[in-house]
């Protein structure tokens, strides 16, 4: 797999950023020494230190030292965090070949360039990952500011592609993605959970249930991948006529679980746009 030597930044070293981080560093696409990784409370950058990244607590020095810079700071710490690189940033005329990359739910490019206006020809991609990326199999979308040029594109897409699958989309449909693959991880964990507790309740010992669950979902991901076919048909592949599956599809049914599934992707994609416009 082709290498990167550019400097990676994390302003932000919580769970999204070590997500991407340690995922480039596992697929060998950067080295440890490579990247560099700020964020307010030092000792909580302690995961960072123990697979060999450095750590400060100084932006602005991630800023100055980092040729990409991905911004994983929660939306509504944007702006105070962009007001404190602003006060202390010296430009110089590097700054124009730094490519940003912004990880924030619900944050336009518009509000992105305007926090980051002390940067001139801001390049800004942002991005909306998911963080099964540490473990190769996530899912980002991205779109791209005005002064993003081919080759940042290629760079951030082989990095992003890397760790899962990534795939450029008009700024309109991020809040709508992030229904469903930014926050999707988070419901799937929950039905493996719920699968795990059935098996449970009829006896299944816990740790042997949850493999059991989590390999079944693995399992049926990989089927609908791999086939390309559509999920309806691969259930009816399971639901033998009068037998054992077709009555539990029908409990998830009176449960209402497809409904309840749509609502929850729409509520969070709704929830996504507002993070933005809460933080104006
Ligand atoms: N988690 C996820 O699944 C996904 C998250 N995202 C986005 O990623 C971003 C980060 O979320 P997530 O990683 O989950 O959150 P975390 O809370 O895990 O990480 C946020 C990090 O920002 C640090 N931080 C706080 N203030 C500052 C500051 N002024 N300067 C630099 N760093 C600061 C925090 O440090 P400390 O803890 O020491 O205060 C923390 O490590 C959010 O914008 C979210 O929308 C996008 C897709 C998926
Ligand atoms: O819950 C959140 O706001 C973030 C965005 C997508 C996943 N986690």
């Amino acid at each position: 797999m082709a290498k990167l030597d550019e400097k990676i930044g994390f302003i932000g070293g919580g769970n999204m950023a070590f997500a991407i981080g340690s995922g480039l560093i596992n697929r060998g696409i950067v080295k440890t020494g490579q990247v560099f990784v700020s964020g307010p409370n030092i000792e909580n950058l302690q995961r960072w230190r123990d697979i060999g990244v450095a750590t400060t607590d100084d932006n602005n020095e991630v800023l100055n030292k980092s040729d990409i810079i991905f911004i994983c700071v929660k939306p509504h710490i944007l702006a105070p965090c962009a007001e404190q690189l602003r006060n202390n940033h010296v430009r110089t005329i590097k700054d124009m070949e730094k490519l940003f990359v912004s990880v924030l739910a619900g944050v336009s490019l518009k509000d992105l360039e305007e926090q980051f206006s002390f940067i001139d020809r801001l390049k800004m991609i942002r991005t909306m990952p998911n963080t099964p990326m540490q473990v190769g199999e996530g899912c980002t979308v991205y779109t791209p500011g005005s002064y993003v040029v081919q080759q940042d594109l290629e760079k951030v897409h082989l990095m992003l592609n890397s760790l899962g699958i990534a795939q450029q989309v008009p700024e309109s449909m991020i809040d709508c993605v992030t229904g469903v693959s930014g926050c999707g991880p988070a419901f799937v964990y929950t039905i493996i959970e719920a699968l795990a507790d059935g098996a449970v309740k009829n006896g299944v010992p816990r740790q042997m249930a949850l493999q059991f669950a989590t390999q079944t979902v693995l399992g049926a991901a990989k089927t609908v991948l791999v086939t390309g076919k559509h999920p309806a048909i691969l259930r009816d592949e399971v639901c033998s006529p009068g037998g054992a599956t077709i009555v539990g599809v029908h409990e998830l049914e009176k449960g209402n679980l497809r409904s309840t599934i749509i609502n929850a992707v729409e509520k969070s994609s709704q929830r996504s746009a507002e993070l933005g416009r809460k933080n104006k």
